[in-house]
C-alpha cells in the first residue's frame, strides 16, 4: 500500500501494532509505514498501545476453553455427544462466543455468536468442507463404493452438487412433487386415525415419532412406495429401518473410536464392524430401489414410451453421474432426510400440544385459507405464514442439528483470533438460536415471530440457520419443507377440530403431552458432524 492517505496511515499504524503482538508462527502479515502520525493529538507510542489493545489479533493459545481432560470426561464419560446443545450453552456462557476444545488429537474451535457464524460462512470458498469424513470414505474404499454428496469433497463434490442443485434447490422445482407428497400424507392421516382408534381415549397416538419416521421414509426419493405406513410393513423396508437405526448408533461409536488410533480396531473391533454392516444394509436397500426404477425406465424406452419422473429418474436418464454415484447419493440423501424431517415434525406436534392457543390460531389460519376440504399444495404454502412460522420456530427451538462444522480452507481472523487453515470449526447453532439478543423471549414458542409485518421487519436468519448456509447448505431443504408444510397443514386441518371439540381441557392434540418418545434411534454424532441424540429424540 502507499502510506500517503490518511486512511493508509491509520492502517499502517494498526498493522504495526498487530504485527508486534501476534505470535510469530501464526501470523503472516507484512506491514511497513510511518512510525508517527503527524497531527495526531495522541503521542505516537501511546496511540500504538491503544490500537494494540483494541485490535490485537490473538493466537489460538490465548483462546479460552475447557481443558482437554475435562472435555474428555464430558464427552467420552458423560456421553456429551448426546448433550451437545447443553454443552454449547454451558461453554458459551463460561468462555464466550468463541472458545476451543480438544477431542483427543482433534482441536475444535466453537463459534457461538451469530455475527461470528455469519463472518465464517460468508467467507467460505467454492467447495467448503464440513468435517472429517475419514470413516465414511474408508468404508467406501473398502467396498469399492462411491462417495455421495455428504461424504464427497473437492472436485467430486462440486460435480455432484452442481447436478443435484439444479433439480431440488428451488421451491418451484420441488412444487411439482406436491401430489406425490400428498399421497403419502393421505396414508399418514389414515394411519393416525387407525392408531388413535386403538387407544382407550380414541385420541392419542403413542410414539408419534415412529410414525413420522415412516412418513419421511415414504418420501419421494425412490419414486416408489415402501409400504412403511401400512399395517404390515414389507420385510425389506423393515430391514432398512433396522439398518438406519444401527447406522446411527454405530456411527456414534465410531466417533468415540475415531479418537482412538486405527490399530486399536483389532483390539476393539465391534464399533467398526457394526458401522460397516449398517452401511452395507443402507447401500443394498438403495441399490434395490434404484435398480428397480432403472428396469422400469428401460422397459419404457424399449416400448418407445415417454419417461417421466422425479429426481431419481432424472439422474438415471441423464447419466450425468455413474450408477455407483447414484447409489451413493440416494443412500446419503435418504439417510440425511429421514430422521431430520421426522424429528422436526415430532417436535412441532409436541409444541402444538403444549400450546393449544397457538394450535387454535394455526387451525384458524388453515381453515380460513383452505376451508376444511381443500388439499393443500406447494402453491398454498405462501398463504399459510403460521404453518411456515411453525416449522421455523420448531427448528429454532429444537434444531435437529444443533451444530454444524466447517474446516477452514484459508487462514482466518474470527472474533479477534487467528485461526490457521485446516482448523475444525463447530458452529453452535443451538446457542445462537436460544440467545436473547437474537430472539427476545427465546424460550417462548412463538411461530408468529417469523411473520414479517413490513419489508423492513426481518428476523435475522443467521441467528437460526437449521439448514446451514451457502453453497454447502442442505440440498434437501425444499423437499423437507414441502413434506413438513403439507403434513402439518393436513394434520391441523383434518384432526384438530375433532380433538378441540372433545378435549379442550388437556393440551393434547394427536400426540400425548409428554415429549415424543422416539424409536430406538440414538444418533449421537451423525453425518453432519454435530448432531445430538437429544434433538433426534
Ligand atoms: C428438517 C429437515 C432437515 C434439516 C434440518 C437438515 C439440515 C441439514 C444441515 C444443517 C446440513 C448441513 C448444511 C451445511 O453444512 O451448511 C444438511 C446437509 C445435507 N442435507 Fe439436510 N436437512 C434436512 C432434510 C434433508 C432432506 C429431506 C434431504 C434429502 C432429500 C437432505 C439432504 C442433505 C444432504 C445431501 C446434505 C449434504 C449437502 C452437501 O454436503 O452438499 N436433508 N442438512
Amino acid at each position: 500500500y502507499s502510506p500517503d492517505t490518511l486512511l493508509n496511515k491509520r492502517f499502517a499504524s494498526n498493522s504495526r501494532a498487530l504485527l508486534k503482538s501476534a505470535t510469530s508462527e501464526s501470523l503472516r502479515i507484512c506491514a511497513t509505514g510511518q512510525e508517527t502520525f503527524p497531527g495526531d493529538l495522541i503521542p505516537p507510542g501511546a496511540r500504538a498501545e491503544v490500537v494494540a489493545k483494541e485490535t490485537r489479533i490473538k493466537s489460538l493459545k490465548e483462546m479460552p476453553g475447557p481443558s482437554a481432560v475435562s472435555n474428555l470426561i464430558e464427552f467420552f464419560y458423560r456421553d456429551g455427544f448426546s448433550r451437545i446443545h447443553e454443552i454449547q450453552m454451558e461453554h458459551s456462557q463460561k468462555y464466550g462466543k468463541i472458545f476451543k476444545s480438544r477431542f483427543g488429537p482433534q482441536l475444535v474451535v466453537s463459534i457461538a455468536g451469530r455475527d461470528l457464524v455469519a463472518e465464517v460462512l460468508r467467507t467460505e470458498g467454492v467447495a467448503p468442507q464440513r468435517g472429517n469424513m475419514e470413516s465414511w470414505k474408508e468404508y467406501r474404499d473398502l467396498r469399492g463404493r462411491s462417495t455421495g454428496l455428504i461424504s464427497a469433497e473437492g472436485e467430486d463434490w462440486l460435480k455432484m452438487r452442481s447436478i443435484l442443485r439444479q433439480l431440488i434447490m428451488r421451491p418451484k422445482d420441488v412444487a411439482q412433487f406436491s401430489d406425490d407428497v400428498n399421497a403419502v400424507v393421505e396414508d399418514l392421516v389414515k394411519r393416525v386415525d387407525t392408531l388413535r382408534s386403538q387407544q382407550s381415549d380414541g385420541l392419542t397416538v403413542l410414539n408419534i415419532n415412529d410414525l413420522f419416521f415412516k412418513y419421511a421414509m415414504e418420501a419421494i426419493l425412490y419414486e416408489d412406495r415402501l409400504g412403511c405406513l401400512e399395517n404390515e410393513i414389507p420385510q425389506k423396508s423393515q430391514d432398512y429401518i433396522a439398518a438406519l437405526h444401527l447406522m446411527f448408533s454405530s456411527f456414534k461409536m465410531t466417533m468415540y473410536a475415531g479418537a482412538i488410533p486405527k490399530w486399536l480396531r483389532t483390539v476393539i473391533p465391534r464399533p467398526w464392524e457394526e458401522f460397516c454392516s449398517s452401511w452395507d444394509g443402507l447401500f443394498s436397500f438403495s441399490q434395490i430401489h434404484v435398480d428397480k426404477r432403472l428396469g422400469e425406465i428401460q422397459d419404457l424406452v424399449s416400448r418407445g414410451e415417454t419417461v417421466k419422473g422425479g429426481l431419481l429418474t432424472h439422474m438415471l436418464v441423464t447419466r450425468e453421474m455413474n450408477l455407483e454415484e447414484i447409489y451413493a447419493n440416494m443412500t446419503e440423501m435418504l439417510l440425511a432426510g429421514v430422521d431430520t424431517t421426522s424429528f422436526t415434525l415430532s417436535w412441532a406436534c409436541y409444541l402444538l400440544a403444549r400450546h393449544p392457543e397457538v394450535q387454535q390460531e394455526i387451525y384458524e389460519e388453515v381453515t380460513r385459507t383452505l376451508g376444511h376440504g381443500t388439499i393443500p399444495t406447494a402453491d398454498d404454502v405462501p398463504r399459510l405464514p403460521l404453518i411456515r412460522g411453525l416449522v421455523k420456530e420448531t427448528l429454532r427451538m429444537f434444531p435437529v442439528l444443533p451444530g454444524n462444522g466447517r474446516v477452514t480452507q484459508d487462514d482466518l481472523v474470527v472474533g479477534g483470533y487467528f485461526i490457521p487453515k485446516g482448523t475444525q470449526l463447530a458452529l453452535c447453532h443451538y446457542s445462537t438460536s436460544m440467545d436473547e439478543e437474537n430472539f427476545p423471549g427465546a424460550d417462548d414458542f412463538r411461530p408468529d415471530r417469523w411473520i414479517r409485518k413490513d419489508a423492513t421487519d426481518r428476523v435475522d436468519n443467521f441467528g437460526s440457520i437449521p439448514f446451514g448456509y451457502g453453497i454447502r447448505s442442505c440440498i434437501g431443504r425444499r423437499i423437507a419443507e414441502l413434506e413438513m408444510h403439507l403434513a402439518l397443514t393436513q394434520l391441523v386441518q383434518r384432526l384438530i377440530p375433532v380433538v378441540f371439540l372433545i378435549q379442550r381441557l388437556i393440551p393434547v392434540v394427536f400426540v400425548s403431552s409428554s415429549p415424543p418418545a422416539g424409536p430406538e434411534v440414538n444418533t449421537g454424532c451423525v453425518c453432519l458432524f454435530f448432531s445430538s441424540s437429544w434433538s433426534r429424540g
